[in-house]
């Protein structure tokens, strides 16, 4: 018995109120009580109430809640329920209890409090009861379906229309992303009838359809693309600094023809010192070019070598555009000191193929598809008062919808990439299930894959300097959490939730991707703050760090094509009508521009990495690790003005205050 005060706070976006009306209940571990309110919750509003309880409840675990509605189903957002106790010669006692969801229909909610999970085992069976049938209704909400063969598995939708209420864009999202969609389809409308008439044959034709979205930096770009400083630069620090990797030997893809000894002897010597690095794209070789209005486009597997010079640029020395083969057994290399047209068309070939592992491999499926499994199964997986869940759950936003309608307008059929881009047309699947094929845990964790590649220590490698800084300041926020509630390996090893989810991630969503180095399970407290890390890493760093630059790096066309319409040169005569005829033409540019300005430009309702505004937790321990977690952003984030102000190229992507808490766009 005692007198109780309860706050219902309602979320703050359009339509989170509700005219239905609210019933509640208070369920203690002795008694629950139905405290008899019907309330209309006010959009971005708390309201409080008192109430007097005869009944002795013992101590509360539960809020139980329903929505009555009596005509229409008005959906209601409940950010939280709030208790606190009055109790005889006590000190009142808060008592927090987490929703964060919609609540559609009529059916009863339960809410246990946010310390539920540390004393499940206290609960005669309550919370497990509870926990098992929030899991089944969650599986059967979100469910795991092939897309397309080879890949990661996806949620079960067609479109984001069909994702539950809870996976959905708020208001606010919503109406800016369809309002920007109306903008890009002006734009190019706009644009081809602008260009209608006029002449489409020199490089510098681009500008008449540089207007719209686009960034300082890309004004930058329409200048400095064609230097060898600023082509290099990019593999470091550009929108893909996934792919460049120091080189502990002569590719054996790299033929030297007869007469070339002095360029062999050169890549040799920069080898012994240590500043040799490659650019592979042997991932594209023999992938299928796309057809676009009867034209067909072309491909090529280029290999780039470059020098690191001491003042920190990496300037390209060879490309290779095709693999040695049979009808080629010595493809032809293009030379810095190749006519100007010939070498532009070269470094044009090779970022026309950065544009497409890019997009596909290190943007599509190494952040967005793996946050996709992440969620699908942490939905299924992981009951809301488990602490990974809360964990997790802030850095999963609108990631469900932002990647279904990826697959239903940007890479499904008819969609952007069969419109504009060389891979289009079916090979861009293709390339996806290569990708998928080499996609190892190593790899999405910076210190290994930084190492595994060479550029840990590069002074030039902003990204990769960055990149470790954000692992372990990531890295010190899962541990801080975990050890609040894993006091020892043990309760890691015993924890069925926690291990199934591993076991959906490594064995369901990426189809038994144990053969390259994920876990199948968490043996320590260790193995699983790596690989929560990683998680929240992929989710919000790494997405951060090749989706922005979309923005400054792809709206100058030239600078990355995203198709090429004539096969890539075998001779050094190359004339400016052959680029123009290779280079992408008007629509096809005009669509690279918008879509590179849709996805690359800044969120208007984005949440900055560890700012979310959910509180999962409670209590002063996870308060002060997310206190510490943001204290270590913020020291990130002078250290990166501070470096940043001494470059002429910034690199701003992974300045945390520009990193997303999740994969929204
Ligand atoms: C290869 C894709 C890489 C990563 C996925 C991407 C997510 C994209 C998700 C949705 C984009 C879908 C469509 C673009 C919407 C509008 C573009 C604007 C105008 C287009 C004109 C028209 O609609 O005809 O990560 O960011
Ligand atoms: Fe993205």
């Amino acid at each position: 018995m005692g007198r109780y005060r309860v706050r219902v706070a309602t979320g703050n976006s359009a339509f989170s109120g509700s005219n239905n009306q609210v019933q509640l209940w208070l369920v203690g571990l002795r008694a629950e009580v139905e405290l008899g309110l019907r309330l209309r919750p006010a959009r971005g509003q708390m309201e409080d109430f008192e109430v007097d309880v005869s009944e002795d409840l013992g101590p509360l675990q539960f809020v139980k809640l329903r929505k009555i509605h009596l005509l229409i189903k008005d959906a209601w957002f409940c950010n939280h329920i709030t208790v606190w106790v009055f109790e005889q010669s006590m000190e009142e006692k808060e008592i927090v209890f987490p929703c964060y969801r919609w609540v559609e229909g009529d059916g009863i909610i339960c809410l246990p409090e946010t310390t539920a999970w540390m004393i499940r085992n206290e609960s005669q069976g309550l919370f497990q009861k509870h926990q098992e049938e929030e899991l089944k209704a969650r599986r059967t909400l979100y469910g795991w379906v092939s897309w397309k063969k080879g890949i990661p598995l996806s949620v079960a939708a067609a479109s984001e229309k069909d994702l539950p209420l809870d996976a959905r864009f708020h208001e606010e999202k919503k109406v800016d992303f369809e309002r920007t969609r109306v903008v890009g389809v002006t734009e190019i409308a706009l644009k081809r009838l602008y260009t209608l008439l006029s002449s489409w044959n020199s490089l510098e034709d681009f500008d008449q359809i540089f207007w719209g979205g686009k960034s300082a930096l890309a004004k930058r770009v329409r200048l400095s693309w064609k230097d060898d400083d600023f082509f290099g630069y990019q593999f470091l620090n550009g929108v893909n600094p996934t792919l460049l990797r120091k080189s502990s030997s002569l590719p054996t893809r790299l033929v030297i023809p007869p007469g070339t000894e002095d360029l062999k002897a050169q890549l040799e010597r920069k080898l012994q010192e240590g500043c040799l690095f490659e650019v592979d794209f042997s991932l594209l070789a023999g992938i299928q070019a796309n057809v676009i209005q009867g034209e067909r486009q072309h491909l090529a597997a280029p290999l780039l070598m470059l020098k690191m010079e001491p003042d920190g640029k990496l300037l390209p020395m060879v490309i290779q555009l095709q693999l040695p083969g049979s009808d080629s057994p010595v493809p032809p290399l293009f030379l810095p000191s190749d006519p100007s047209l010939t070498w532009l068309l070269a470094k044009a070939w090779v970022k026309n193929s950065d544009f497409q592992l890019h997009e596909l491999q290190a943007h599509l499926l190494k952040t967005h598809l793996m946050a996709e499994v992440f969620a699908v199964a942490t939905m299924r997986c992981l009951p809301g008062m488990h602490p990974i869940f809360k964990l997790l759950i802030p850095h999963l936003r609108y990631t469900l919808e932002i990647n279904t309608r990826a697959r239903t307008k940007l890479i499904s059929n008819g969609g952007f990439f069969d419109q504009a881009v060389n891979t289009g047309g079916g090979g861009h699947l293709d390339v996806l299930r290569r990708a998928t094929t080499c996609l190892t845990y190593r790899s999405l964790c910076p210190p290994d894959d930084l190492a595994d590649r060479g550029l840990l220590g590069v002074p030039s490698a902003f990204y990769a300097h960055d990149a470790v800084r954000l692992w372990d300041i990531i890295s010190r926020y899962v541990q801080g959490i975990v050890q609040l509630h894993y006091l020892e390996d043990e309760v890691v090893r015993s924890d069925p939730e926690l291990q199934a989810w591993c076991r959906e991630i490594t064995e369901i969503g990426l189809c038994k991707a144990q053969e390259r180095g994920f876990p199948v399970s968490f043996q320590s407290r260790d193995e699983l703050c790596h690989f929560v890390t990683m998680c929240i890493f992929t989710c919000t760093a790494q997405h951060s760090a090749v989706n922005q630059g979309q923005l400054d790096w792809y709206t100058w066309v030239p600078n990355a094509p995203c198709t090429m319409r004539q096969p890539p040169p075998t001779t050094k005569d190359v004339t400016l009508e052959m680029v123009m005829a290779t280079m992408p033409n008007v629509h096809q540019a005009c669509i690279q521009m918008t879509i590179s300005w849709h996805l690359g430009r800044f969120q208007p309702d984005m949440v900055p990495l560890g700012h979310h505004k959910e509180q999962y937790f409670s209590g002063p321990g996870p308060q002060a690790v997310l206190n510490r977690f943001q204290e270590d952003l913020y020291t990130l984030e002078r250290e990166i003005v501070a470096r940043n102000e001494s470059l002429d190229l910034p690199y701003e992507y992974l300045k945390p205050s520009r990193i997303e808490n999740s994969i929204t766009i």
